[in-house]
């Protein structure tokens, strides 16, 4: 079958019109009855009438005696009223009818009881009182519940109060879906080794199956079906007989030569639309055949839970008449340099922190295919089509993903990146799991200028200066001083050349860089490893268009090593740590200071000092000795403070 470019993108504004135009989406469900017991969260399919008043008597709301009020105006604190009980006074209890010829009730700490057939009371009754009277709670004929009403617990109670065994309800909406897809396994016939041939377990029709239940919908998943169009077909075809609302494909929807969706809508009927400018998202297809809508979602994890919602969630909407419940929103300030494609919506998926009693949020990684991004996220960030970017400290509104949290349990760490803090992570994630951190890695000066605008609780910087011979406190003079911080110091690294196992070109030297025979990769401007280099390249007097490769950088010392690794660069500056992770050589060069640049507020709080313990404790030391290349001897200690 042919390979399809995507045709046209619509927005996703568009693509829910389209949606919810193309069908008559409030006519598509029947009515049908069922017990009031079981009716929690159904809608009702028509106006309910109550068949009785409630309460059917007037009744007792309180402990104590009936009496009829005109007969008790004469009791006074002066003149007590003695009555005859059992003619002119009944005990009664709270919910009992009231006896003939009475209309209010005197609570029972009123009365004194004087003998055995007489009770005396202080007080009059007015008529009334302390009575819930015949249809006073509801009367017969009354409308309770108005078409399209969502059953909550207590609107159980209402309908068979008044006299309602069974009601009319829309009935849900069912939902076909189809897993597609030659490298699916089901989750229970998933093995080892079949997932390290390169199956994938299938798990997208689960999600798309409890967000169905989740709106009120019924979703039977099929078997999965293999990518052979045929079969595809016929499967599409047998969904589309039985009583389903909506048929949802899943996978087989972008550009892929098992991607056939598409191609089959357009062979049985008629192809709405296919892409979306949305990410991710952006495959989703929708078409209709014999009148019914048949949804294409991506197979990617996250694009598969995302468009189904923000297509379908209206639609589902316009089925049951009601307003599916939005998320709770919350506005917080973007914690670094965002970058968007224009043109295109795009849902990021978002962690939050407070720093200075306002929210902040952070990046989480972008891949689609990574479920984790959205179990890991506080919140959804959607950047419109109009907007190509968010600078560091705009202000946006997020949707929240799940209730919010204890926002001070999560620091957010912006400044130059170091394995050790990996390791700080997993540490705290196993000795306090109630706090966690947010890492980002953006160099050592863009961490300090992220303390300085409120951005960040703390982050990594090992920056020299050349005019002092000292670390970091320079740069913190000059660029912050207004901000108030501690500096402690983490450990001291080594920084040398990180070269093929082996080191195949012989390179010893920073002088060797200029070399015509080899490849340099660079780190990012603002780097403590770049200001180190181009120090020490002004020094040599070297000029760094001789080195080839100096234009092209990576963010991380890892990021390094692999260009190494993958023979992308012969040579890079970094740490001894990222070269043995990769089994690669190390020429060391100079030692420097790595040390963590804290917020005051946040150094004075418990989670600071849970890190502070950490770094103090023998186990994270020698992991992170172990490393390599690294002097922990002074690690924990307060360097500075302003
Ligand atoms: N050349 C292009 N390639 C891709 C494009 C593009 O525009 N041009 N778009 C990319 C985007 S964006 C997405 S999203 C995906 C969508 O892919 P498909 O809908 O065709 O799905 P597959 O390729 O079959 O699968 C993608 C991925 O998801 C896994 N998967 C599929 N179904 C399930 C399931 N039911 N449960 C769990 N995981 C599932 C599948 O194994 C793949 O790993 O295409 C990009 N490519
Ligand atoms: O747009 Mo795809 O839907 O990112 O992953």
């Amino acid at each position: 079958m042919k390979r399809r470019i995507y045709l046209r993108k619509k927005t996703l504004e568009e693509a829910i019109k389209i949606t919810l135009e193309a069908f008559a989406w409030p006519r598509f469900l029947k009515k049908e009855n069922i017990p009031v017991k079981n009716a929690l969260g159904r809608i009702t399919a028509e106006a309910i009438y109550a068949k009785r008043s409630v309460p059917a008597f007037n009744a007792a709301a309180m402990d104590g005696i009936a009496v009829q009020a005109e007969k008790t105006f004469g009791a006074h604190e002066s003149h007590p009223l003695r009555l005859k009980v059992g003619q002119e006074a009944f005990f009664v209890n709270t919910g009992e009818p009231l006896p003939p010829d009475t209309n209010a009730v005197i609570m029972i700490e009123e009365v004194h009881q004087v003998s055995e057939d007489e009770v005396e009371i202080m007080t009059p009754a007015f008529p009334w009182q302390h009575v819930r009277k015949i249809g006073e709670d509801v009367v017969e004929g009354e409308l309770i519940f108005p078409p399209s009403h969502k059953l909550a617990p207590w609107d159980l109670g209402a309908l068979l109060a008044t006299g309602h065994l069974e009601i009319p309800v829309k009935e849900r909406p069912k939902v076909a879906i189809i897993p597609t897809g030659d490298e699916l396994v089901s989750p229970e016939e998933a093995t080892e080794e079949l997932l390290k041939e390169g199956r994938t377990v299938e798990f997208n029709s689960t999600m798309i199956a409890a967000t169905v239940e989740e709106w009120g919908g019924k979703a039977q998943v099929f078997p999965i079906v293999p990518d052979i169009p045929e079969e595809i077909e016929k499967v599409i075809l047998e969904a589309l007989e039985a009583d389903f609302h909506l048929v949802t494909v899943l996978a087989g929807s972008s550009a892929g030569s098992k991607d056939h969706t598409a191609n089959l809508i357009e062979k049985e009927g008629e192809l709405l639309f296919h892409g979306i400018a949305m990410m991710p998202g952006k495959p989703a297809i929708l078409g209709r055949i014999k009148e019914k809508p048949i949804l294409g979602v991506p197979g990617y994890p996250v694009s598969a839970v995302l468009a189904f919602e923000k297509l379908m969630k209206p639609a589902f909407s316009a089925m049951l008449g009601v307003r599916l419940p939005e998320r709770p929103k919350v506005t917080a300030k973007a914690g670094r340099k965002i970058p968007s494609r224009l043109g295109t919506r795009e849902f990021l998926r978002v962690r939050l922190g407070e720093v200075a009693g306002e929210k902040v949020f952070m990046q989480l990684k972008r891949g689609a295919g990574a479920i984790t991004t959205l179990t890991k996220a506080d919140a959804l960030c959607e950047i419109p089509e109009e907007v190509e970017g968010l600078d560091a400290g705009t202000k946006v509104t997020l949707e929240i993903l799940r209730p919010e949290k204890d926002l001070s349990h999560t620091a957010l760490v912006l400044g130059s990146h170091d394995m050790a803090l990996d390791i700080l992570e997993e540490f705290l994630k196993k000795e306090a799991p109630e706090y966690d951190l947010s890492l980002a890695h953006l160099g050592s000066l863009g961490g300090l200028l992220a303390l300085r605008d409120n951005l960040s609780h703390f982050g990594g910087t090992h920056l020299f200066d050349p005019e002092t011979g000292e670390f970091n406190v320079p740069y913190i003079k000059r660029h912050l001083p207004e901000t108030p911080l501690v500096l402690v110091h983490f450990a001291y690294r080594e920084q040398g050349l990180i070269v093929p196992k082996g080191n195949p070109k012989n390179i010893t030297r920073l002088e060797d860089l200029a070399r015509e025979d080899v490849t340099f990769i660079n780190r990012q401007p603002g780097a403590g490893t770049r200001v180190l280099l181009d120090y020490h390249l002004e020094k040599l007097d070297l000029n760094p268009r001789q080195i080839k490769g100096y234009e092209t950088e990576e963010t991380t010392h890892l990021g390094v090593a692999i260009a190494v690794a993958t023979g992308r660069a012969d040579v890079g500056l970094g740490i001894l740590a990222a070269a043995r992770l990769l089994s690669l050589d190390f020429v060391p060069l100079f030692p420097e200071r790595y040390d963590l640049a804290v917020r005051k507020d946040f150094f004075l709080s418990p989670f600071w000092q849970k890190i502070a313990s950490i770094l103090a404790s023998q186990a994270f030391r020698e992991r992170v000795l172990a490393l390599g290349g690294y002097d922990v001897s002074q690690m924990g200690k307060m360097l500075y403070e302003q």
